[in-house]
């Protein structure tokens, strides 16, 4: 792989200004048929959302993915979305048990509108199986199947009948699969973006490593039809993580699904936990994304959000933050 750069290396270049305010700029996108505020989607986890949230987003005209962890509520929680004439978006594994829960929405004709196969090495067979299984069962729902972090992933699983795919392999904050393993896209998790997305066919979400607002409009440049994060959506008053005090501050829980808090037990560990600052409240934070994506957007010279992906960059290795922080 030639040309290999992370969020931090890369600048965007600025193109001539249409607009005359940036409120002319419009950050919504399409996928699966419905139309977004913002390319971004809150991680499937369980300190990031939970049955509030994602009401809160589906009302809000946002995507959400509602996370696998308490598989018994999903049923219940697909039902009473569409009873409030809402989108359902859940998760599934690849255990034994997945098949049967999608053989009985099927039965029971409870179908979600999104279906997110959620696991740690997403180019597998155990993915491709389950993608058919959904597609045989499910044939409305859209499908997102990952994590991967190769085009020929990417491919095998659009081929399987994936309606989009989710690329990032240990870029998580939480994520300690790049130390356990030696595996991963953590590093150079927007190469690896644009990499797959040079083979995509269909919607690519870019997860993990966003650690700044800009870091949404780099993902939309390299590729990234919507883009996952844990990190920034932690902390928020409506988060579902614990709230403590540590050194006289709020802090919030925020761990990882495959961490031993989440799993209950040491075994195949790949993620770990930590506090976050208490960030208030979550609708602000989306309005701070939106307004800066806007801003993006001018600085693309556009009104739209695929102004994004033509414009010019340069690679500035590892210097852009001058030691800078955002506050
Ligand atoms: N994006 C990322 O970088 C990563 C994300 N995660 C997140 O952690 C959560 C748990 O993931 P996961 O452990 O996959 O889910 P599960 O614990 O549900 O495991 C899914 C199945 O895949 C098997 N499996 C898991 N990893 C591998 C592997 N490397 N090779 C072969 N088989 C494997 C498991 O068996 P067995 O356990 O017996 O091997 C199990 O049968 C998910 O939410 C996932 O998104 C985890 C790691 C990396
Ligand atoms: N390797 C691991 N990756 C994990 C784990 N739990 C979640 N994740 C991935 O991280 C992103 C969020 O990344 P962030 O940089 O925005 O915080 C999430 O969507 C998952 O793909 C884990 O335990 N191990």
């Amino acid at each position: 792989m030639e040309n290999v750069f992370d969020y931090e290396d890369i600048q965007l270049i600025p193109a001539k200004c249409v607009v005359n305010s940036r409120s002319e700029c419009d950050t919504s996108v399409e996928l699966g048929g419905r139309t977004f505020k913002l390319p971004v989607v809150p991680a499937n986890m369980q300190t990031i959302i939970d049955e509030n949230i994602a009401l809160y987003l589906a009302e809000n005209d946002y995507f959400y993915v509602m996370h696998r962890f308490q598989p018994e509520k999903r049923y219940n929680f697909v039902k009473e979305m569409q009873e409030r004439g809402l989108y359902a978006s859940i998760s599934v594994g690849v255990k034994e048990e997945e098949y049967g829960f999608v053989e009985q929405l099927a039965a029971d004709q409870v179908i979600p509108e999104y279906i997110t196969i959620d696991i740690a090495h997403g180019h597998s067979n155990a993915v491709i199986q389950m993608i058919q299984h959904i597609k045989k069962y499910l044939p409305t729902s859209f499908v997102i199947a990952g994590n991967v972090g190769t085009p020929e992933a990417v491919r095998e699983l659009e081929n399987a009948g994936a309606d989009a795919t989710k690329v990032g392999i240990g870029p998580g904050k939480v994520c300690i699969t790049k130390i356990k393993t030696g595996f991963g896209t953590g590093g150079w998790q927007l190469a690896a973006l644009r990499w797959c997305a040079k083979a995509a066919s269909k919607p690519i979400i870019a997860d993990g490593g966003i650690r700044t607002n800009g870091d949404i409009a780099k993902s939309v440049r390299f590729g990234a039809s919507m883009v996952m994060i844990g990190s920034l959506f932690a902390g928020h008053e409506e988060s579902p993580g614990e709230t403590t005090e540590i050194d006289g501050k709020r802090v919030k829980e925020y761990f990882g699904s495959a961490s031993e808090f989440q799993k209950g037990e040491k075994k195949n560990v790949e993620g770990k936990k930590m506090f976050v600052e208490h960030k208030g409240s979550l609708k602000d934070t989306l309005d701070e994304m939106q307004q800066d994506l806007q801003s993006s957007i001018s600085y693309a010279g556009g009104t739209k959000l695929e102004s994004i992906r033509n414009v010019d960059y340069v690679v500035v290795k590892n210097s852009i933050f001058n030691g800078d922080k955002v506050y």
